[in-house]
C-alpha cells in the first residue's frame, strides 16, 4: 500500500486560529461536494502537508521539533505555517503531529523549501492542488510512479467526540508511574547524555526511600502560575510553621533544567515527572520530623503538560473526572494542596515589577491568555488530592494569614513562639 493510501484511514485537523473551531477532513477516493471551510483552508495557492518521520518515539518527537524550527526559519514571505494533526477518531495514541504549509507567494517559494526537505528525507510530504471541478486533490509526489498518478479527494470530516490533542497525553505528556517517565529518559540517554545523571539521582533517592517510615507531619504544597506569590508565601510559611521548605524540581536538578527545557514535550515532561519522585523522597524524609512546605509538585507538572498538549480553547481539555487528572498511584500524596489564584492584571503587574528573565513558556503565558486559562482550569480538575483555591490578590501578609488559618483549621498546628 502506498504511503498516501495509508493516510486515507485518518482524519486531519488544522487550526487556522486557535480561538476558532478547527477544520477536520479526510482523504477519500470519491469526490465530495464543495465545502466552505475547506475552501477557506485551501485558499487559492498551493498547499503542502509535512510530517516528520522517526524510527522511535524519541526520534519522532525530536524530528518534529527540528522540522518546526527549520520550516519557521526557511519560510519565505507569503507562506504560512499551520499546526496540523492526523488521528484515528477517539483512538488513544493515534495522534501524529505535523504542519500545513500554505503558499500564496508569487514565486511559489514554499515548493523550494518542501523539495529541499524531501531531498533530506525523514519527512512525509503530500501536495494538495485544486482540481478542475473545484475539488481539492491530494498526491504524493515522492511515491512510486504508478502511485504518483493516483489522486485522493479531500472530503470534510465530522469533529470527533474527544478533541484529538487529548489522545496522546498519557505517557507522552503526563506520566502516571515512575517507571514510564524513567523509560523515556533511558531511551534518550544516547542523544541526551544528561539523562543518565537524572536517572542516577532517581535511583539513589528510591533506594533511600525504602528505609523511610510513614510521614507524621503535614505536607503542604503551594501551587499557581508564575508570579502568583508562591516563593513569597512558601518562605513566610516556612518561618511561621518552623517547616522544611522543598521544591519540585528539586535543587539537585536545577543545573539540568535548561537542557531539558529545550527538548520536546515527551522528554521535557518526563524530566519534570522524575523530579517529583526525587522531591517525594525528600518529603518523606523531612516530614518525619517537621511540617513540609513544597513549592510546586505534581499539579504543576500535570497542569502545564496538559495545557501545552491540548491546543485551542479551554473547552478542548479532557472532561472533569477524566483519568488524565488522576494522581500517579506510586507518588507520595501531600496532605493539602493550595492553588494561589490572582487576577490576570495583578499577575502581570507583579511580573513587570519583578523584571527578571522569564522562561519562554512564561513569556508565552503573558501573551497567551488561552494557555493561562487552560493551565488554571487543569490545576482545578486534578483529583486525589484536589487543590484548594486561595485568593492571592491581597497583600502578602493577608494571604499568609488566610493560608495559616486553613492549615491550622485542619491540623491544629502551633506557630513557633505561640
Ligand atoms: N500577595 C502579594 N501582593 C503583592 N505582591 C506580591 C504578593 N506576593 C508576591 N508578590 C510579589 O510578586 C512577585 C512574584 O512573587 P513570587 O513570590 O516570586 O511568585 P512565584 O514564586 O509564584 O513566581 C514578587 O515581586 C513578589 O514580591
Ligand atoms: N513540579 C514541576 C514544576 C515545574 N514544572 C514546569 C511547568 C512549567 O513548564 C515550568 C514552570 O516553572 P517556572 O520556573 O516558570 O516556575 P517558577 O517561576 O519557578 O514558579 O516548569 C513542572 O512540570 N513540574
Amino acid at each position: 500500500m502506498s504511503r498516501l493510501a495509508q493516510w486515507c484511514s485518518r482524519v486531519f485537523m488544522v487550526e487556522i486560529n486557535q480561538k476558532t473551531e478547527p477544520i477536520y477532513f479526510a482523504l477519500s477516493s470519491t469526490p465530495s461536494a464543495r465545502n466552505k471551510e475547506l475552501e477557506a483552508l485551501f485558499g487559492s495557492g498551493k498547499l503542502f502537508s509535512v510530517h516528520a518521520l522517526g524510527d522511535d518515539r524519541v526520534q519522532s518527537a525530536r524530528s518534529h521539533a527540528h522540522l518546526k524550527s527549520a520550516l519557521t526559519e526557511d519560510l519565505p514571505p507569503g507562506c504560512q505555517l499551520l499546526d496540523t494533526a492526523s488521528f484515528l477518531p477517539d483512538v488513544k495514541n493515534s495522534l501524529v503531529r505535523g504542519f500545513f504549509l500554505r503558499d500564496n507567494s508569487v514565486l511559489s517559494s514554499a515548493e523550494r523549501v518542501v523539495t529541499h526537505l524531501r531531498q533530506k528525507g525523514s519527512v512525509c510530504v503530500f501536495t494538495y492542488t485544486r482540481g478542475q471541478n473545484g475539488d481539492y486533490l491530494c498526491s504524493d509526489e515522492a511515491d512510486e510512479p504508478a502511485e504518483r498518478e493516483r489522486r485522493y479527494y479531500v472530503t470534510p470530516a465530522p469533529a470527533p467526540l474527544r478533541h484529538p490533542s487529548t489522545l496522546n497525553i498519557i505517557n507522552s505528556d503526563v506520566f502516571y508511574q515512575m517507571k514510564d517517565a524513567y523509560k523515556v529518559l533511558q531511551e534518550c540517554s544516547d542523544v541526551i547524555p544528561e539523562s543518565k545523571a537524572v536517572l542516577e539521582l532517581v535511583e539513589a533517592q528510591q533506594l533511600e526511600l525504602n528505609s523511610i517510615h510513614d510521614e507524621r507531619f503535614p505536607v503542604i504544597v503551594i501551587e499557581g502560575l508564575d508570579a502568583t506569590g508562591k516563593t513569597t508565601l512558601t518562605c513566610s510559611l516556612q518561618k511561621a510553621l518552623g517547616a522544611v521548605l522543598l521544591k519540585s524540581p528539586p535543587q539537585c536538578l536545577a543545573h539540568l533544567r535548561p537542557r531539558f527545557d529545550s527538548e520536546p514535550p515527551l522528554i521535557r515532561r518526563a524530566f519534570y515527572a522524575l523530579g517529583n519522585y526525587i522531591t517525594a523522597a525528600q518529603i518523606a524524609r523531612e516530614s518525619s520530623h517537621a511540617p513540609v512546605i513544597a513549592d510546586r509538585y505534581w499539579h504543576s507538572t500535570a497542569a502545564y503538560a496538559i495545557a501545552t498538549a491540548v491546543s485551542g480553547r479551554e473547552e478542548n481539555l479532557p472532561a472533569v473526572g477524566s483519568e488524565i487528572y488522576e494522581w500517579p498511584h506510586d507518588l507520595l500524596r501531600p496532605s493539602m494542596v493550595l492553588l494561589l489564584s490572582v487576577s490576570p492584571e495583578e499577575r502581570l503587574r507583579r511580573l513587570s515589577h519583578r523584571g527578571l528573565d522569564k522562561t519562554e513558556e512564561e513569556s508565552q503565558l503573558e501573551i497567551n491568555h488561552l494557555f493561562r486559562r487552560k493551565v488554571d482550569e487543569a490545576y482545578k480538575r486534578i483529583q486525589n488530592p484536589a487543590c484548594i483555591v486561595v485568593d492571592a490578590n491581597p497583600s502578602p501578609d493577608h494571604v499568609l494569614q488566610q493560608v495559616l488559618g486553613l492549615i491550622r483549621n485542619k491540623y491544629n498546628l502551633q506557630t513557633p513562639g505561640h
